[in-house]
């Protein structure tokens, strides 16, 4: 599989902010990619960057091998798609001749590509933009953004906004253009969504990214979560043995559990405590994320 996106010790300043801090990793092709952290983290420098509206202060960041700034990378990123963060579009004119002067500019969208991106997103294309709903931009954003049929697409929280149906299908989407080849590379704050679509996530906290991995594998190394209720007094000190992290102790006991062995001896420890009802699951990926976050000290703070 062919490298599509490549960070290299990408480091990023605003004055005396250091946004990123040497982030490195990389994209494969036909990949889906989830870029998460907490606010101020930095995944919408990383995306600027990766689009070349912003340069680095050092280290590199190329997209099909090229870095996105340079005035001659114009054919590269005809085989970009991108939904920003934050846009808008002029309000007076119609979502239909928006995207018609949007696919002159890209070099043409086949017909066909743009019937189906509106049969996914359904859009009043008649009507002025500006009147549009936060969500209809959003969906706008997303039509214009796999109109050109591109081999990379670059969102950065693509379903801020959008409802839960919406939602859906946008995952529906990218899922399905990710099996016909299309490369995502995507930042969000919804970790359930990410967990559906994401291939692999990169965890970024304050400019540096704390795990890289395959969202199935990262899961499994997070171990289980075990819930139960005991007729006994049962301290949080004796079950916080090697491998079990207590979560909640009061009431209802809540532990994550990461190796075999501490799960045989949690569970005998609830038995001999009264065991009442228990349940015990997979770790999702948003008891990941407080995991790696929860000692975080605010926007973008130092954990
Ligand atoms: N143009 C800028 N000038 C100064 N500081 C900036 C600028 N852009 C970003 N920053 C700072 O860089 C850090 C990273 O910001 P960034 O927008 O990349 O975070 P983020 O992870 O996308 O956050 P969010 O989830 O809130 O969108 C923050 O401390 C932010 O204040």
């Amino acid at each position: 599989m062919g490298v599509v996106i490549e960070v290299e010790g990408l480091v990023k300043r605003y004055g005396s902010v250091e946004a990123l801090r040497g982030v490195s990793f990389s994209v494969l092709s036909g990949e889906v990619f989830g870029y998460l952290g907490p606010n101020g983290a930095g995944k919408t420098t990383t995306i600027r960057v990766l689009m070349g509206f912003s340069r680095p202060t050092s280290g590199s960041a190329r997209v099909f091998g090229v870095e996105l700034y340079n005035p001659g990378a114009s054919g590269v990123r005809r085989r970009v798609g991108y939904v920003p963060g934050e846009f808008e579009f002029y309000g007076g004119v119609s979502g239909g001749r928006m995207l018609d002067y949007w696919c002159r500019l890209v070099g043409g969208c086949s017909r066909g590509v743009v019937r189906e991106l509106l049969e996914a997103f359904p859009l009043p294309l008649e009507r002025a933009v500006g009147t549009y709903s936060r969500g209809m931009k959003q969906m706008l954003a997303l039509v214009m953004a796999f109109s050109h049929e591109p081999d990379l697409v670059v969102m950065d929280e693509p379903t801020t906004g959008l409802d839960p149906l919406a939602r859906g299908r946008v995952l529906d989407f990218v899922r399905s253009k990710a099996r016909e080849g299309v490369t995502v590379f995507f930042s969000s704050h919804v970790l359930s969504e990410v967990q559906r679509v994401a291939d692999r996530v990169g965890l970024l906290r304050s400019g540096v990214l704390v795990a890289l991995e395959d969202v199935s594998s990262l899961l499994r190394k997070s171990g289980k979560v075990v819930k139960a209720r005991v007729s006994k007094n049962l301290s949080p000190d004796r079950l916080a043995v090697d491998g079990v992290r207590v979560i909640r102790s009061n009431g209802e006991l809540e532990l994550v559990v990461t190796s075999g062995k501490a799960l045989e001896s949690v569970l005998r420890m609830l038995l001999d405590a009264g065991l009442e009802d228990l349940e015990v699951r997979d770790a999702t990926l948003e008891e990941v994320f407080m995991h790696f976050y929860e000692r975080t000290s605010g926007p973008g703070g130092k954990g």
